[in-house]
């Protein structure tokens, strides 16, 4: 059965919110604020249900074409039919929305107008394959993990959308028995590119002959990663190295590196922005004690060292605190101090010490930190900064970390890192009462 409804917004997991005439919630996917749509009601809930647009009645002034064939079919670009500044007001309204739900009634005021990414396609530098059981590469389909093939992908750059092509008609087969994953990356810096295939099970297929299969389509290094273990399958010529140069306002650079086993920002030319973002909100930080906790390879770290700050990096990952210790090196910042532990654990450990910090800066995993981010406070900062890709868990992580008074938050700034897509990364800076 047709309805006729109005969207009255989207909300965080990109859905379009409207309201059938008794008052039930629809959701409905591809949709914008503002719209008129005719609705197929295609599964009910208790207290809401799902629908399919049939109709756009009367479509948003910014509604535009996707230029991508596979949209709507592939479950990553759920705002391409969105002009780009229309992505970024519904960016600012869903962490707006988050606040307020969650955190509480005013909140979503001190959220600013987001940082626009420096490319609107082509950004991406890490992209993850799924093969079918015939080899046959693509990406899952909206909320389910049926994969819609693929050759292009709008958001990598044409070199990374050649590989794809070549996968594409390359003969996976042989190994789509003992690898269901593939993952490009590419190096801001000089543009190497990288292939790690996720093995599972004992697999009975041999380095050469996954080498034999893959190595024609891909011109860069390839790996193999078996129970989460990276071994390299083509000979290593070159050290295999990702860089990025990163520059601050205070005129200093650093250039970071890592192995493609590490956390990197995909998005590199916003992730610049992003850096100087943190410094900025961080403020003077000459001769401050600060925490960077899930620091990675030092992404944060390595900068705010470079103005002066006495940095402390929390992360659990240890290939990621090895070039966190060797970008110090590169960096001449001797003082900085890398530590390889679970966030939980490091920080009941400086507690333990008695250690103190000015600042902490925390840019945990999408689930956040929930209830152990009430540990922060023990460690004497005088300001928090939260970096998060969730605005629902940054929400949750805030309310923990602002009830007892003790802090209070004072700016959140969205930064897009995944432009065409739903997803918003966030610094929330709160300060001590
Ligand atoms: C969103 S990334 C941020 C990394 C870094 N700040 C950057 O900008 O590149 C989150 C990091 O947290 C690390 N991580 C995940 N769970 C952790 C935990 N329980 N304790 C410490 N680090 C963790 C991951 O390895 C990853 O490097």
């Amino acid at each position: 059965m047709h309805h006729r409804i109005v969207i009255e917004k989207i909300i965080s997991g990109g859905r379009g919110l409207g309201r059938l005439p008794d008052g039930m919630v629809v959701m409905v996917d591809h949709v914008l604020p503002g719209e008129r749509i005719e609705v197929r009601i295609t599964r009910e809930h208790k207290g809401y249900c799902e629908g399919r647009p049939e109709r756009i009645v009367s479509p948003a002034p910014g509604r535009v074409t996707p230029s991508c064939p596979l949209h709507g079919l592939c479950g990553g670009c759920d705002l391409q039919h969105a002009a780009y500044p229309l992505q970024l007001e519904i960016k600012k309204q869903i962490v707006h929305d988050c606040l307020e739900r969650i955190l509480g009634r005013g909140s979503g005021e001190l959220v600013a107008d987001p940082i626009a990414s420096p490319k609107e396609t082509g950004y991406r530098s890490r992209i993850r394959l799924q093969l079918d059981q015939e080899g046959a590469p693509g990406f899952f389909q909206p909320r389910s993990h049926r994969l819609v093939p693929a050759k292009q992908c709008l958001l990598v750059s044409p070199d990374m959308n050649r590989v794809l092509a070549d996968l594409h008609h390359g003969d996976l087969a042989r190994i789509s028995a003992v690898c269901r994953e593939i993952e490009l990356l590419k190096s801001p810096q000089d543009g190497k590119l990288f292939c790690i295939l996720s093995l599972h099970g004992n697999g009975d297929i041999s380095p050469a002959a996954i080498r034999d299969t893959i190595s024609a389509l891909i011109p860069g290094q390839v790996f193999v990663r078996r129970k989460k273990k990276l071994q390299p399958i083509t000979p290593d010529t070159d050290p295999a190295v990702l860089q990025q140069r990163l520059t601050l306002d205070s005129g200093g650079s650093c250039t970071l590196s890592w192995s493609p086993e590490c956390f990197s920002q995909i998005n590199p030319e916003q992730n610049q922005q992003l850096v100087k973002a943190v410094c900025r909100v961080a403020g003077e930080v000459r001769g401050c004690s600060l925490l960077d906790l899930y620091c990675g390879i030092g992404n944060f770290s390595i900068p705010l060292g470079l103005l002066g700050a006495r940095v402390t990096g929390i992360e659990r990952s240890r290939p990621s605190i090895v070039w966190a210790k060797k970008n110090r090196t590169a960096a001449g910042l001797d003082q900085a101090r890398f530590l390889a532990v679970d966030a939980t654990r490091g920080l009941r450990d400086l507690a333990r010490n008695k250690e103190r910090f000015n600042c902490i800066l925390l840019d945990p995993p999408r689930q956040g930190m929930g209830r152990d981010i009430s540990l922060l406070p023990g460690l004497g900062p005088e300001k928090i900064i939260y970096v998060s890709c969730d605005p629902a868990t940054l929400a949750r992580d805030l309310r923990i970390l602002t009830r007892d008074g003790r802090f209070r938050l004072t700016r959140v700034l969205p930064v897009d890192m995944f432009p065409q897509t739903h997803h918003i990364e966030s610094v929330a800076v709160l300060e001590k009462n």
